[in-house]
C-alpha cells in the first residue's frame, strides 16, 4: 500500500519497541517522525537506525531559539539527511529567515523546513491565556504569512485550518497537521482534530498520526485501516 501522505509519530521511549514496530513497516506505506523525547532518549544515532531502514525521516525538534542558534540547529538537522524539520514561527520572521539561509549550502539535498504555527493541542481559551485574543485559526493564519514571507516551504497547523491556508498561500505551500484522530478514537491532549479522510479533503499534505497508531493493540493494523479509510475517502 503506498500512501506517504501519512506521517507516523513515533514517541516511543523504548528504541527496541520502536524498531520493531518500524520492521513491520515499508517505508512505501508511510514517512516517520521523532520528537524532542525520542531524539533526547537517543540521539543522532537512532536517525542512523531510521535512515538505514529507508524511511522518510521528519525530525520535530521545533527549534525557538535566537536567529544564531536556530540557523545552527536548522543546519545540523541538515547534516542528518533529514527530510524535514521544523522551528516555532512565533520564533519571529528574522529568525525564520535565518534558518532558511542556513539550508541554502545544502540545495536541493536541504530538507524541508516549515514553521509551527499553533499547537494542535491548543483552544482558543488557551490562547486567550497568552494574552490572545483571536480564536486560533485567525493566529494561525498570521504565522502562516509570517511563514510564507520568509521562504519557508509550510507549515505545522491543525487540519480544521487547511482549507484556509491552502486558498490563502496556493497549493505549494506544505500543510502539515498532526491531531488527526480516526472516527471514534481518543482525543487525548489534542483539541483541534480531524479526522484522516476530512483532514485529506480540507487540503492537507501529511497527516501527523501518533498513538491512534502506537497505542493500538495491532499498530500495523491500525495504520492499514487509517490508510482504507483513505481510499475510500
Ligand atoms: O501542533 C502540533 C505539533 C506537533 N505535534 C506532534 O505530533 C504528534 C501527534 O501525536 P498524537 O499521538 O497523534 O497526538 C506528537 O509527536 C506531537 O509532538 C502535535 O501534536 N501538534
Amino acid at each position: 500500500m503506498t500512501d506517504k501522505s501519512i506521517v507516523v509519530a513515533l514517541d516511543y521511549d523504548n528504541k527496541a519497541d520502536a524498531l520493531t514496530f518500524i520492521d513491520k513497516l515499508d517505508p512505501n506505506m508511510c514517512r516517520l517522525k521523532i520528537g524532542k523525547e525520542m531524539f533526547t532518549l537517543f540521539d543522532p544515532q537512532l536517525v542512523k537506525d531510521i535512515h538505514n531502514r529507508d524511511f522518510d525521516l521528519f525530525l520535530d525538534l521545533k527549534f525557538h531559539d535566537i536567529p544564531n542558534t536556530v540557523a545552527k540547529a536548522v543546519a545540523a538537522a541538515a547534516e542528518l539527511g533529514v527530510w524535514m524539520t521544523n522551528v516555532h514561527a512565533s520564533g519571529g520572521l528574522t529568525m525564520m529567515q535565518a534558518a532558511k539561509k542556513a539550508l541554502q549550502p545544502y540545495g536541493k539535498d536541504a530538507p524541508l523546513l516549515i514553521a509551527v504555527t499553533v499547537l494542535t493541542s491548543m483552544s482558543d481559551e488557551d490562547l486567550a491565556l497568552l494574552g490572545i485574543n483571536v480564536p486560533a485559526f485567525e493566529h494561525v493564519l498570521r504565522l502562516a504569512k509570517l511563514t510564507h514571507q520568509a521562504g519557508l516551504d509550510g507549515v505545522v497547523c491543525s487540519a480544521q485550518e487547511a482549507k484556509l491556508l491552502k486558498s490563502s498561500f496556493g497549493k505549494d505551500f506544505t500543510l502539515v497537521t498532526p491531531g488527526i484522530r480516526p472516527a471514534g478514537s481518543d482525543a487525548g491532549d489534542q483539541h483541534r482534530v480531524m479526522t484522516p479522510p476530512q483532514a485529506i479533503a480540507a487540503g492537507s499534505d501529511y497527516l501527523v498520526i501518533g498513538r491512534p497508531i502506537t497505542q493500538a493493540a495491532d499498530p500495523l493494523a491500525a495504520l492499514t485501516a487509517i490508510h482504507q479509510s483513505l481510499q475510500l475517502s
